[in-house]
């Protein structure tokens, strides 16, 4: 089921086209996680959603029912922001109540209790209901503002980069609850974020926005493995996917129209060109070239190589003897390089 859709949405700032016809459907339980850099759309496309702006085009639909007039109370929506928007003179208790105590709302003090201390379980802040919200740390009162949306189950969560204002460490962990919390209600939730780790660990699907439009929408491993083009392909991996002339990694049979070929780190191939007793071995297959630097992250070690004036990023093994200074030869893994014509589409 459709729990939340776009069609062909609109909306323009003056001679700024913020939205340009993005279309999108988001499935009921689904977390759709909407990716790009700063000024590509994604806060302007939530906003359509909340009804804190109305397309100029297009239409907005929210469980089955056009909303595209509707304001945001009409709607049923909740929204978590970068900022928390706590009530500070009141305790964890009453500002996770408050969504539950509005007017119109027939809630029972039992049944708002009984909710709050549910989502107080779930967010690991049940011991601090009592404290005031100005005695927590950030960390804790991101939660509750998380809280707070979740309290009222409404048809939509809308959350813009909520994690953002946390240190590492703090937003790992809330990442990783937020993504249980999520499976474990069934929410539908549309999330803003530029980071990519965000996107990728949390999402059903990634929308990728540039400049208003929606580039391509599929999961992170689709996005990542065959990206729509070479914006999309930029926006998942780190370090950046590589991008050389078409036959400058010795890639074999390039497809006609190939502008330039993308190969991620992991997919160059690296060996040394000599022997390690000086004595050269039969060549290794590949194009020459240099290890520039090597990084060892524990988990992962990063080489920068020079082919023919050209940096490339490659992913060794933990274990790796190459070190910096280097004679190498670098080739692609059979397969695995993605060709873009010269508007950067994927061929
Ligand atoms: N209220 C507004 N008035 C004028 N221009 C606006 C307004 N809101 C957004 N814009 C413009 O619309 C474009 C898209 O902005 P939007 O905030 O949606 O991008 P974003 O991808 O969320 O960026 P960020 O990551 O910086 O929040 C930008 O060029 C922005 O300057």
């Amino acid at each position: 089921m459709i729990k939340a859709s776009l069609t062909s949405a609109t909306k323009r700032f003056g001679e700024t086209v913020a939205v340009d016809g993005v279309s999108l459907e988001v499935e009921d339980g689904e977390f759709v996680v909407l990716l790009g850099p700063t000024g590509a759309g994604k806060t302007t496309t939530l906003r359509l959603f909340a009804g804190l702006e109305t397309p100029d085009k297009g239409r907005v639909t929210i469980a089955g029912s056009d909303v595209t007039r509707l304001g945001p109370a009409e709607r049923d929506v909740a929204f978590v922001f970068q900022q928390y928007s706590l009530y500070p003179h009141l305790t964890v208790f009453e500002n996770l109540a408050f969504p539950l105590k509005a007017p119109g709302r027939r809630v029972s003090a039992a049944q708002i209790r009984k909710r709050v201390e549910e989502i107080a379980e779930l967010l690991r802040i049940a011991p601090k209901l009592k404290n005031r919200v100005t005695a927590l740390s950030g960390g804790e009162m991101q939660r509750v503002s998380i809280g707070r949306a979740l309290v009222r189950e409404p048809n939509l969560f809308l959350m813009d980069e909520p994690l953002s204002s946390l240190d590492a460490k703090l937003r790992e962990d809330l990442r990783l609850e937020l993504k249980r919390i999520q499976r474990d209600l069934g929410a539908t939730i549309v999330y803003v974020t530029h980071d990519q780790l965000e996107a990728m660990t949390l999402a059903d699907r990634i929308g990728v926005l540039a400049e208003g439009r929606l580039v391509q929408i599929d999961t992170p491993r689709v996005v990542y493995e065959r990206p729509a083009n070479i914006y999309a392909a930029q926006r998942l991996g780190s370090p950046q996917i590589n991008l050389v002339a078409p036959t400058a990694l010795a890639v074999g049979e390039v497809p006609g129209g190939a502008a330039q070929v993308g190969v991620r780190p992991e997919d160059v191939v690296v060996a040394p060109r000599e022997g390690t007793n000086g004595v050269a071995n039969a060549p290794p297959k590949g194009v020459p070239g240099e290890i520039l630097t090597v990084e060892h992250f524990g988990v992962e070690t990063i080489a920068l190589i020079d082919i023919g004036g050209r940096q490339v990023h490659a992913l060794l093994g933990p274990r790796t003897t190459l070190t910096q200074g280097m004679p190498v030869a670098a080739s692609v893994r059979p397969g695995a390089a993605l060709y873009f014509d010269a508007t950067g589409a994927r061929l």
